[in-house]
C-alpha cells in the first residue's frame, strides 16, 4: 500500500514538473507524458490497496491528490493531442512541399567481376544528380528528389522512406515502388538480406514501433500477392500444382462506395507483432515466380505486392479509419528483345513492360492533373488506384546498373523516372535540371 501511495506522490511531482515545462514541448516531452499515462496504475488498484488503511486523514489527502493528478493528466493529454495534430499538419505540409510523388534513384554497386574502362558510365554527382558518361565528350545529367549512391546503406535508403510511414499511421494511403532493369537491386532494396534488411521488414518494424509509441490502438493486417502474366495470384495460399489440387479462389478487383479498392478473396491476416508479419512475408516470398534469366540468376518475373492495412478507431483526427501501405517490387523493366528471351520468359517480359508503361502513364497523368487517369489499362494500376492519387503518398525508387553495357537500359529507366518527376516540379525550373555535358549536344530527354 505504502509503495502505491509513494508512486502516486512521485507521479504527482513528475506531472507538476511536466506541466511547468509545457512551453518547451518536444517529442521527448510528449513521449514522457504518454509513458506516464500508460504506466499509471488504475484508480481501482489504488483503492484496493487503500482498503486496509489505518489513517483516515492520510486517505483524504490522497483522494485529493488523486483527483488532482487526474485533472492534470487530462490537461497533459489535451496538450499531447494538440501536439500530435500539429505534428501531423507539419509532416503533411512537409511531404506536400516535397511532392506527393517523389522519385529517388539508387545506383547498384559493382558486384563480383564487374570492371570499368577508364570512364565510369554512371556517376552520382551530388545528393540529387546522376551523370551518365556515354563517351568522354558526351554526358547527360539527371536530377531526382534524392540519389542513393552505390555505397548507400539500407539505413540511408530507409531514412528517406521513414516520413511516409508516419503518414500511413496518420491515415494516408502510401505506395512504395521499386522500379528498374533486371538485376539492378529492386529485391535487394525491398527485401534485403538477413544482414542487410530492406524496406519491407524495416517498414513493418517501424509501423509496430511507432504504433506502440503513440496513444492509439492500431489493428494491422498483412496481405501479399503477385501480378504474373496479367493475373493476380495470392502469395499467402499455395497454388494448385497437380490437376486434382483445389484451385485457389480467383482474385478480383472491386471498388467500394467510397472509391476504395477492394481485392475480393485476397487473404488478409491480422498481425499482432513484427515476427508474425515477417513470417507471413517469408512464406509469401517463397511462392513468388522467379526464374533464371540472362541478367539475373534469381530474377523476379512478376510484380510482387505487399499490403499492410491498418485500422485505428480511437484516433480523433485521422485521414481515414482504415488505410494501407503498399510495397511493390516491380518486375524487371528490360527490353525483351535485348534479353533474347523466348517462350514463357518472352511473354513474362512483355506483360511486365506493358504494365510498367501503364503505371508510367497513370503517374504522368496524375502529375499533370489530367481529368482522365488511365487506371484501367493494367491490373497493376487498377490495384493501386486508391493509393497513387492526390490524397496518397507515393515513392518511386528507380534502380540503375553501374555497367557500361547497361547504359541503354539505364537511359530508359532514368527517362521513365524523369517523366514521373518532371511535371510536379514544373514551376520550379531551377530544380528541374536535365543538362547535357558542355561538350555535347546529346538530346534533352524532356518528353
Ligand atoms: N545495393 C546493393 N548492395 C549489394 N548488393 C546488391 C545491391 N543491389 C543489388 N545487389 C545484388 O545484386 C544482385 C541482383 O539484385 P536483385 O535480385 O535485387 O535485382 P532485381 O532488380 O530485383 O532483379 P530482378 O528484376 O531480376 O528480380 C543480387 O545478388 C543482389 O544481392
Amino acid at each position: 500500500m505504502k509503495d502505491t501511495k509513494k508512486s502516486f506522490r512521485s507521479l504527482s511531482q513528475t506531472i507538476h514538473s511536466l506541466l511547468g515545462f509545457k512551453n518547451e514541448t518536444t517529442s521527448t516531452w510528449a513521449n514522457t507524458v504518454c509513458d506516464i499515462i500508460k504506466s499509471l496504475p488504475s484508480t481501482a488498484d489504488y483503492e484496493n490497496d487503500c482498503d486496509d488503511s489505518v489513517n483516515d486523514h492520510d486517505d483524504d489527502v490522497d483522494a485529493f491528490l488523486i483527483s488532482k493528478i487526474h485533472g492534470e493528466l487530462a490537461a497533459l493529454n489535451e496538450e499531447v493531442s494538440q501536439l500530435n495534430a500539429q505534428r501531423r499538419q507539419v509532416l503533411n505540409e512537409f511531404l506536400n512541399l516535397k511532392g506527393n510523388i517523389r522519385v529517388f534513384c539508387r545506383i547498384r554497386p559493382t558486384i563480383d567481376g564487374e570492371k570499368f574502362r577508364h570512364l565510369r558510365p554512371v556517376v552520382p554527382v551530388d545528393s540529387n544528380g546522376v551523370l551518365l558518361n556515354f563517351t568522354e565528350n558526351k554526358t547527360k545529367l539527371y536530377n531526382f528528389d534524392k540519389v542513393l549512391h552505390p555505397a548507400s546503406s539500407q539505413d540511408e535508403v530507409f531514412s528517406e522512406i521513414e516520413p511516409v510511414i508516419k503518414s500511413a499511421l496518420d491515415g494516408y494511403n502510401v505506395c512504395i515502388l521499386a522500379y528498374g532493369q533486371t538485376g539492378t537491386g529492386k529485391t535487394f532494396t525491398m527485401e534485403g538480406t538477413a544482414d542487410f534488411p530492406g524496406v519491407v521488414p524495416r517498414t513493418i518494424e517501424a509501423l509496430f514501433k511507432q504504433a506502440a509509441e503513440c496513444n492509439h490502438t492500431y489493428i494491422f493486417s498483412f496481405s501479399m500477392l503477385e501480378i504474373y502474366l496479367g493475373h493476380l495470384k495470392d502469395l499467402l495460399i499455395p497454388q494448385a500444382r497437380k490437376t486434382n489440387d483445389p484451385m485457389p479462389p480467383c482474385l478480383s478487383i472491386q471498388t467500394d462506395p467510397n472509391g476504395g479498392i477492394v481485392i475480393d478473396n485476397l487473404v488478409s491476416i491480422q498481425v499482432s507483432n513484427f515476427n508474425h508479419a515477417i513470417s507471413l512475408y517469408r512464406l509469401g516470398s517463397q511462392l513468388r515466380s522467379t526464374a533464371s534469366t540472362n541478367s539475373n540468376k534469381a530474377s523476379s518475373r512478376s510484380h510482387c505486392m505487399i499490403r499492410i492495412s491498418m485500422t485505428c478507431s480511437d484516433a480523433t483526427v485521422r485521414r481515414k479509419i482504415t488505410n494501407k501501405i503498399w510495397m511493390v517490387d516491380l518486375g524487371g523493366s528490360e527490353r525483351v528483345l535485348k534479353t533474347k528471351a523466348w517462350g514463357r520468359r518472352f511473354e513474362e517480359g512483355k506483360a511486365i513492360n506493358l504494365s510498367l508503361s501503364a503505371l508510367g502513364d497513370v503517374i504522368n497523368a496524375l502529375q499533370r492533373k489530367n481529368s482522365h487517369i488511365p487506371y484501367r489499362n493494367s491490373k497493376l494500376t487498377q490495384v493501386l488506384k486508391d493509393s497513387l492519387g492526390e490524397d496518397s503518398k507515393t515513392l518511386m525508387l528507380v534502380h540503375v546498373s553501374p555497367k557500361e553495357e547497361d547504359l541503354c537500359e539505364t537511359v530508359c529507366s532514368l527517362n521513365f523516372a524523369l517523366r514521373l518527376r518532371s511535371i510536379h516540379l514544373g514551376k520550379t525550373e531551377s530544380n528541374h535540371r536535365i543538362e547535357t555535358g558542355s561538350k555535347s549536344n546529346e538530346g534533352r530527354s524532356n518528353d
